[in-house]
């Protein structure tokens, strides 16, 4: 592979990960959206009917959490051309989520009515010649009732446990009976066995069902609702990876390994690792590509080797993202993503909702979470190091000193320094993270709160900082950023994502969704260039450049308005 291909495709890796790392908010996002108002609607019109009355609806929220949506297809967004509001509309997949529709998906457990019409029109021959029929855990008799409305010949028994089948409602022509079928099931012709799941492959089965485009269009909406709403299904696999080490263990044999392999490194000696649910995990990790699965010719087992993207799970690397995998995806980071809903009917933050506190304030308070936060974000900083370094070259030369306001544990300002000595680097963050950094030569540790103050300086470096607050804590910072710099030649290099509306390039997706990870843990939002403006502006920064650089961030370099 050429250089430029190779540095193509690692990246790319690169932007897998993320992807798959932060899968779960698809799932997250379908959780708490829409009504239909006959028509397409505007935001307001959403937000009116959200409202209960007594809250009043976040739009911006439900407008960060539909841009994402519209990103997925499942709603679309019209821009009318007389320049009024934008208009929101359902999609095939979005049909599928209407509460009160016969067909839905939305309370899944309690409605199975979408495979229902679908096992009726398929299965007309086998239904017609049964006399009895048992559901064996057939939950609250849902797809009976639909049978037994088609077929009113049959005597059909809805059989569950004990507490399903008390809340179950009555239907006409069917008897519930409780009981445990590994014990025994009531007698009858046939059995039926429906798990949650759309039936894969329609399209073999012509003769089966006449199909009109419209409901291949339909079934297409249907799969994909089934997909976002499990897409947290790859986050975990992912997390179980990293957990498993499962990309450390094939890079230590040089080559691919088989299961058998994996799981002898596995192996703690205390337990002994299922390698069939190992297999499975591994089946699902192979589909998305991140690792690969070769049939040796002669029959012996098959053999799993890296990609591009497990290469970016390697603990013991450099470059990895595997603390981030584990810090995003760990329960604590993970549970408000439960509130999003609540955040849409009453603002408010997620991460408080979920907690109690402020993200700041349960580092400050749980050391455990303070170095999972911690390490996540250090391990980003180094992916991002060698691109800040060899695009902003120039930038660090008429440095003289550099404060790394919010620096973590100083990862950053450390490898900086080490290219250029010539600078006098501070690393400054709250007391109880530089408390826990380790020490760095030409690094000094000073611990304290940016909205009070920041040491004085040559220049600022802040990554990752202004994406956690809304615009009037940035404009604060940005102000007390420009009161600690000369302002001859003073500058503060901001390292953010820059939100591309239409963006295509391989890391754009990932802006929007951690703009909705901004949601749940911060107050704070992704922004695009003219919101980056708006900011800089408040805070005193009229000139700003920005500089791309090969990384899911950008270099947005800013001088006060003095210069
Ligand atoms: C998202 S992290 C970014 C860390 C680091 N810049 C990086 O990108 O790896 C935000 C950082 O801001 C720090 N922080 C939060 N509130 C602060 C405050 N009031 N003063 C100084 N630092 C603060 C946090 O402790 C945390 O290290």
């Amino acid at each position: 592979m050429e250089r430029i291909e190779l540095d193509e495709a690692i990246l790319q890796g690169q932007a897998e990960i993320w992807r798959y790392m932060f899968n779960f908010v698809d799932s997250m996002a379908l959780n708490c959206i829409i009504h239909s108002h006959g028509g397409p609607v505007t935001l307001l019109q959403i937000a009116s009917r959200i409202t209960d009355g007594l809250t009043s609806p976040d739009i911006t929220t439900i407008s960060r959490i539909i841009r994402l949506l519209i990103r997925r297809k499942i709603f679309t967004i019209h821009h009318p051309s007389d320049s009024g509001d934008f208009l929101y509309d359902l999609s095939n997949s979005s049909r599928w989520l209407l509460h009160d529709s016969e067909q839905t998906l939305a309370p899944i457990l309690v409605h199975p009515r979408s495979v229902t019409s679908v096992i009726l029109s398929s299965y007309k021959q086998g239904l017609s010649s049964i006399g009895s029929l048992v559901d064996v855990g057939g939950g609250i008799g849902g797809l009976l009732s639909e049978i037994i409305k088609a077929y009113p010949h049959i005597k059909v028994v809805n059989f569950d446990l004990p507490h399903v089948v008390s809340t179950a409602p009555t239907y006409n022509g069917v008897s519930h009976i409780d009981g445990d079928m590994f014990h025994a099931i009531p007698n009858a012709d046939a059995v039926i066995m429906k798990k949650n799941e759309i039936p894969r492959k329609l399209e073999e089965r012509p003769n089966t069902m006449e199909r009109t485009e419209l409901d291949e269009a339909r079934l297409q909406g249907q799969a994909e609702i089934w997909r976002y709403m499990f897409s947290f299904a790859d986050s975990m696999a992912l997390k179980s990876a990293v957990e498993l080490r499962i990309a450390d263990i094939i890079y230590s044999y040089g080559g691919p390994a088989t299961l058998s392999q994996i799981a002898s490194c596995i192996n703690d000696g205390l337990t002994s690792p299922d390698i069939t649910t190992l297999s499975r995990i591994m089946r699902l990790l192979v589909r998305k590509k991140i690792f690969t699965i070769h049939h040796p010719s002669d029959g012996r087992d098959p053999l799993y080797d890296l990609t591009h993207s497990s290469r970016w799970l390697l603990h013991d690397s450099e470059q990895t993202l595997a603390p981030m995998v584990l810090m995003e995806n760990h329960p604590w980071q993970m549970a408000p993503w439960h509130y999003f809903s609540q955040c849409v009917k009453e603002g408010g933050v997620a991460f408080k909702k979920a907690h109690g506190c402020e993200i700041w304030d349960l580092a400050s308070r749980n050391p455990d979470f303070n170095k999972l936060f911690n390490d996540g974000l250090a391990c980003t900083s180094k992916v991002v190091t060698s691109a800040i370094l060899s695009g902003y070259k120039q930038g660090f030369n008429s440095i003289g000193s550099l404060v790394d306001v919010g620096g973590g544990t100083g990862g950053l300002i450390s490898e900086i320094v080490k290219v250029y000595p010539h600078i006098k680097g501070v690393n400054f963050d709250l007391p109880h993270v530089v408390s826990t950094a380790p020490t760095y030569n030409g690094v000094s540790h000073v611990g304290g709160d940016m909205f009070h103050a920041i040491p004085n300086t040559g220049a600022i470096i802040m990554k990752w900082i202004l994406h956690d607050w809304d615009d009037e804590d940035c404009i604060k910072i940005l102000k007390n950023c420009k009161k600690a710099i000369p302002k001859e030649n003073g500058k503060v290099i901001i390292i953010e994502i820059i939100l591309k509306e239409d963006g295509t390039g391989v890391f754009d997706e990932i802006g929007f969704i951690l703009d909705l990870a901004m949601i749940a843990h911060t107050n704070g939002k992704e922004r695009t260039e003219v919101e980056w403006k708006k900011i800089l502006e408040g805070g005193g920064f009229f000139h700003f450049k920005i500089i791309n650089i090969p990384s899911l961030l950008s270099i947005i370099e800013a001088y006060p308005d003095d210069q």
